[in-house]
């Protein structure tokens, strides 16, 4: 399983999600998640870590999360659930399954499809960060099953594979390809860099187009 430094996850938990998403998107592939996929439980700060991935399926026999119950008592400490659920108007996460991520030391979860227990995670997990489509009351059990676990999801329109970096804030979702990790972060650097140095000439030439003027671009 893929892991990455605690040097480069500190890294990219200082960044926004926004920078990010652009250095994705500047070595010609997407990386941002649609922005249904949101911020349903902050956390504690910028989740970062490497994906693990489930799909589950409609199937009305009544079965247990098998998969992701795997994923969140098998999974290296540091680990994003990721479970693509083809945006399921049902609840493939909860309460429960929140107290075995933090029994189990993972960093958090990006659902497409819902969460449930959202009062309870909150009051209980506060630190624990929840990305979701949306929260609804409904349980999976009758209604979908898991089918995968550690094979290519897709996520909010984007391909996610075990490994990959998972990096979320109150902007939404990236998915970093897990080649890409070191040159994305640098770019992603380079590009708050640049914007620190813009905002600066954007309040002392009191003018935006003059501030981004030198750089010729947002
Ligand atoms: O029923 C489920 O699959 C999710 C749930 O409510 C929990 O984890 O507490
Ligand atoms: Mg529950």
């Amino acid at each position: 399983m893929t892991s990455y430094s605690e040097a480069t996850l500190e890294a990219y938990r200082s960044l926004a999600t926004a920078s990010v998403a652009d250095a994705v998107e500047q070595r010609g592939v997407r990386g941002y998640l649609e922005g249904a996929v949101h911020q349903v439980v902050p956390g504690a700060r910028t989740l970062a870590g490497p994906a693990v991935t489930v799909r589950e399926v409609p199937d009305p026999e009544l079965e247990p999360p098998v998969h992701a119950l795997a994923a969140i008592d098998e999974s290296p400490a540091g680990s994003v659930v990721c479970i693509d659920a083809g945006a399921a108007d049902v609840a493939v996460w909860g309460g429960l399954m929140t107290a075995g991520a933090v029994a189990r030391k993972l960093a958090g979860c990006v659902l497409d499809g819902g969460v449930r227990d959202v009062t309870e995670i909150r009051r209980d997990f506060p630190d624990f960060p929840v990305y979701a489509r949306h929260a609804v009351p409904a349980t999976t059990l009758g209604r979908y099953r898991t089918v995968s676990l550690n094979e290519p999801v897709v996520l909010g329109g984007v391909t996610v594979r075990p490994g990959d970096l998972i990096v979320a804030d109150r902007d939404g979702v990236v998915r970093v390809p897990k080649g890409l990790v070191a040159e994305v972060l640098a770019t992603a650097q380079d590009i708050e860099n640049r914007e620190k140095e813009q905002t600066a000439l954007i309040l002392s030439s009191g003018s935006l187009r003059d501030g981004l003027a030198k750089y010729n671009r947002i």
